[in-house]
């Protein structure tokens, strides 16, 4: 476990936002089941990517990575509809990479072990479990947290009831399955439907790759079966779920802008810029990056279900905002690479934030000065990532362990920290 120590120090300057994650995981996904060769460019390299590219590649695609500037990296990949050419998927701790491609992994009829690292093995599994075993499907739990978890299918064309409050995750792995097989599938939603945003980023990337899903009404899915994925050539846009960690500093800071970054895009991460824009923030759309300015916050009203990525660093702003700040519909925060909710309020106590759990969320009464301490990371990047934005904001050093957990989603994190004058020791 690595541990840095890091010095109060407001940031500045610009950056460039990595490539989404999301868009890269279903670029890579795509591309693989089509038949002939995509290039896919601007894919920012993350341990959780490199975990989707290693089980495409156990689906039969063939992948290759050439090189790029930053971390980024172009991958070329030849694909075919999934073929077994080895059963272990590695999904390291990548949910997406596990949820995505459970329903792949059941169309050849093989079977394939999947295992993971981390809290990987303890995050919710039950959706798929329940129809796998409504069709008589193999899927069986290993010993050790799930894994090694056995899937067989062959998974056939139906109807899908899914529940919309544990992870869009699922919705997603099946609207990339359900198009190749030779029959009509629909997909029903229950329940409260949250994470929306990112089943209509799976929508656009099908439909980039010639692959199309009506929603006849907002919780049912129509999916033609028999049709094809077309090879795409093209570029993954940047990610606003890494740009808030450096917008938030930037408020906090002496402003940042982001390159990168575009504002038509799809990604419910988005809301970012509005949240921080109600809680007082001085923004500004340029040509070439977003910029925010100096800012001083205050407490308001926040609706997480639709973008549960934004809660860790928006409970920084909120540490440091005038007045409260209520985070509500936030309970999958939970289900992720550890219990956000727990973890944040934990960390930034000791920070002397005044931050309450609650079963669905935060209440979090902002302080003008954070104070130094130790702090951990409870591996988890995004509260690694928000915790150091955090310390550019205290009265003394924050001891930060768990550093490394960043190489997740963003490895280049503590290079662009310090280039916008985050000072570590
Ligand atoms: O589809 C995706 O790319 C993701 C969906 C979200 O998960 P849930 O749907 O489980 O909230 C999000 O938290 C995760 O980081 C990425
Ligand atoms: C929860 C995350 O990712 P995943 O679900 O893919 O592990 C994340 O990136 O914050």
């Amino acid at each position: 476990m690595t541990t840095l120590t890091l010095m109060p120090s407001l940031l500045a300057g610009t950056v460039t936002a990595p490539s989404s994650k999301s868009m890269g995981h279903r670029f890579l996904i795509c591309a693989a089941l089509a038949q002939g060769e995509s290039w896919i460019r601007d894919v920012s390299f993350s341990k959780d990517i490199a975990a989707t590219r290693r089980c495409l590649e156990a689906l039969g695609a063939t992948i290759m990575e050439g090189p790029g500037e930053k971390g980024r990296k172009t991958y070329f990949v030849k694909g075919q509809p999934p073929h077994q050419k080895s059963p272990l998927m590695d999904c390291g701790e990548s949910g997406s990479t596990l949820r995505f491609l459970i329903p792949l992994a059941a169309l050849d009829g093989n079977c394939y072990n999947f295992i993971g690292e981390g809290e990987l093995g303890t995050r919710p599994l039950t959706p798929y479990e329940t129809l796998f075993k409504e069709e008589n499907l193999h899927f069986h739990y290993g010993s050790e947290r799930h894994f090694p978890l056995s899937v067989q299918g062959p998974l056939k064309s139906g109807h899908f009831v899914v529940p919309g409050d544990v992870s869009s995750q699922f919705i997603s792995g099946l609207l990339f399955a359900l198009p190749l097989l030779q029959r009509d599938s629909t997909i029903e939603i229950t329940g409260s439907f949250e994470s929306q945003s990112y089943v209509a980023l799976t929508l656009s990337a099908l439909s980039t790759f010639g692959v199309h899903v009506f929603q006849d009404e907002p919780r049912l899915y129509r999916v033609l079966g028999g049709q094809a994925y077309r090879p795409y050539s093209g570029s993954v846009e940047g990610d606003f779920s890494q740009a808030a960690f450096f917008l938030v500093a930037g408020a906090l800071g002496k402003g940042i802008s982001i390159r990168g970054v575009k504002t038509s895009s799809l990604q419910g991460d988005k809301a970012i810029l509005p949240i921080l824009q109600r809680m007082g923030a001085k923004l500004e759309e340029g040509p070439e990056s977003l910029t925010i300015h100096p800012s001083s916050l205050h407490g308001i009203r926040i609706d997480a279900s639709d973008c549960p990525d934004l809660v860790p660093i928006l409970s920084v702003a909120a540490a440091l905002a005038k007045g409260t700040t209520e985070i509500i519909h936030a309970e999958r925060l939970r289900l992720k690479e550890c219990d956000r909710l727990k973890a944040m309020a934990s960390e930034l106590t000791k920070m002397g934030a005044h931050v309450e759990e609650r079963p669905d969320g935060l209440i979090i009464r902002g302080v003008p000065m954070l104070h130094g301490a130790g702090a951990d990371s409870w591996n988890d990047h995004r509260v690694a990532m928000s915790l150091a934005i955090a310390a550019t904001r205290s009265d003394g050093p924050v001891i930060l362990t768990g550093s490394e957990s960043v190489q997740k989603s963003y490895p280049q994190f503590w290079q662009d920290y310090e280039s916008l004058g985050g000072k570590i020791k």
